[in-house]
């Protein structure tokens, strides 16, 4: 596989090996020991999987006290997928990467914990998945707002559909002064 840094220290894309043949395809999607070598430490605790249409755009998420890293990956369409530094004191607090992910290339993007997560959809219909570091905690769970105008992430969407959740989301610099 492929490990691929950006321009954010610990998020990371993964080019997985991918064994085609005559009757489709193979590819290994998770390894322990390769994975903790590219600096994708578990363990991973959870695994979820999302379906969403066209224009939909989910995030921008993370959770306080138990944040939790991200591993994920789409196994059907196209989403253009969003990380965001918001650990108070990093040097690269507000700053993003986004990635476009498709089912046909394969990629997978990490996220690590720390840091907001979102995506959208850019096909008809896409599949979701991602393992996470930690327990989805709902009481802990918070929402920044997809357009923020400071971290200005050049979604390639316009009026994506959101949950009410989403569309009520605060901005960073907000929830940082809370
Ligand atoms: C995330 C999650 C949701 N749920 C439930 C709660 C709710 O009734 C329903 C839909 O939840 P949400 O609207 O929060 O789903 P969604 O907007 O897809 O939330 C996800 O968005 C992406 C961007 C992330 O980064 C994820 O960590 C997660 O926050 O599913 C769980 O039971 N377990 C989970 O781990």
């Amino acid at each position: 596989m492929k490990v691929i840094p950006t321009t954010l220290p610990g998020v990371i894309v993964i080019e997985p090996k991918v064994f085609g043949d005559t009757r489709g395809f193979f590819l290994e999607t998770f390894h322990v020991e390769r994975y903790a070598q590219a600096g994708i430490l578990g363990p991973f605790v959870q695994d979820n999987h999302s379906h969403s249409a066209q224009g939909v755009l989910r995030g921008l998420h993370f959770q306080k006290q138990y944040p939790q890293g991200k591993l994920v990956y789409v196994t059907s369409g196209a989403v253009f997928d969003v990380a965001v530094d918001i650990r108070p004191t990093s040097p690269t607090l507000g700053k993003w990467v986004g990635i476009t992910l498709t089912a046909e290339q394969h990629q997978q993007f990490y996220i690590p914990p720390g840091f907001a997560h979102g995506f959208c959809v850019l096909s008809e219909q896409a599949d979701f998945h991602y393992k996470c570091t930690d327990y989805y905690h709902p009481e802990d769970e918070g929402c920044i707002r997809w357009n923020d105008p400071e971290i200005n992430i050049q979604w390639p969407i316009n009026n994506p559909v959101l949950s009410a959740k989403d569309a009520n989301a605060q901005c960073l610099k907000d929830l940082l002064t809370s």
